[in-house]
């Protein structure tokens, strides 16, 4: 089977000649909620920034569903791609929260009772739907988040990135999205520094440290690798230990 992401060889070095990324290789399985995990300055963001062809590969390839990453196919990977970055402002701009999740289907091409159709599933997959006529700008952080992963969710993407998802949530609301995104049946690639909750969402991490892949396989297999972790400036939050907690549960 094809994976839904297939990152081969790919190096990137910024133009002011910082080389980020040495030739990191990536498979990710349709199905598969993944955490990218790794020290800062590692090359998370420039790893993610490749998958919807905001930047482009110095050497490699990296392929949507087989579809590869290029200028010429930017379009159709933007929809196959959907990115939550950590800001949701970033995100949300237009003056109610319907009017934000229909900008990116209604530019696709959407029209009325389907385009209506589309929301209100997004809404309804992040818990949002009676918000819907109200502006974003008047949510609290936690809701404009969820909002955000809706406005990526209407686009119907193969694949959901999300840039540090739990940041500035509190636990509750922390909760309820580890929940939402558990709940979608869609590939998941988690950046985060929060250890814990890359045990409990995804089955699979990856490591990556100065631009390379150096780790990948269990999340509990590689956060209970001690002198991993150690060599990679990953540590665990105070009192948390992963053996005690367990193996996330798939599905
Ligand atoms: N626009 C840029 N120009 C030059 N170098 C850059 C640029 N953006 C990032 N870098 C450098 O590339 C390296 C990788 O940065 P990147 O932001 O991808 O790391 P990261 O793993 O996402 O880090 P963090 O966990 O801090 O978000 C860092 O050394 C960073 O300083």
């Amino acid at each position: 089977m094809t994976p839904v992401l297939d990152v081969e060889g790919l190096a990137f070095a910024y133009p002011d000649g910082h080389q980020a990324l040495f030739g990191v290789d990536l498979h990710v399985h349709r199905g598969e909620r993944v955490a990218l995990l790794g020290p800062n300055g590692a090359g998370k963001t420039t790893l993610v920034l490749h998958l919807n062809g905001i930047l482009v590969a110095g050497a490699g390839t990296v392929a949507v569903s087989g579809l590869p990453v290029t200028k010429a196919n930017i379009p159709e990977i933007r929809r196959r791609v959907g990115i939550v970055f950590q800001d949701p402002d970033d995100q949300l701009f237009m003056g109610t929260v319907r009017q934000d999740v229909a900008f990116g289907p209604a530019n696709l091409g959407l029209r009325g009772s389907e385009l209506d159709a589309r929301v209100q599933h997004a809404l309804e997959q992040v818990g949002m739907e009676e918000y819907a006529d109200r502006p974003p700008h008047h949510l609290s952080f936690g809701q404009r988040r969820r909002v955000a992963v809706a406005t990526v969710l209407a686009m119907e993407p193969e694949i959901l990135v999300l840039d540090e998802p739990s940041s500035n949530l509190d636990p509750a609301s922390r909760r309820e999205l580890a929940d939402i995104l558990r709940s979608l049946d869609v590939t998941v690639l988690m950046v985060t520094h929060d250890l814990p909750y890359a045990l409990e969402l995804c089955p699979r991490a990856v490591v990556l440290s100065d631009g390379t892949v150096v780790a990948d396989g269990a999340t509990y297999d590689v956060l209970t690798d001690d002198a991993l972790m150690r060599a990679h400036r990953l540590e665990l939050p105070f009192g948390f230990d992963p053996r005690t907690v367990g193996r996330p549960v798939t599905g």
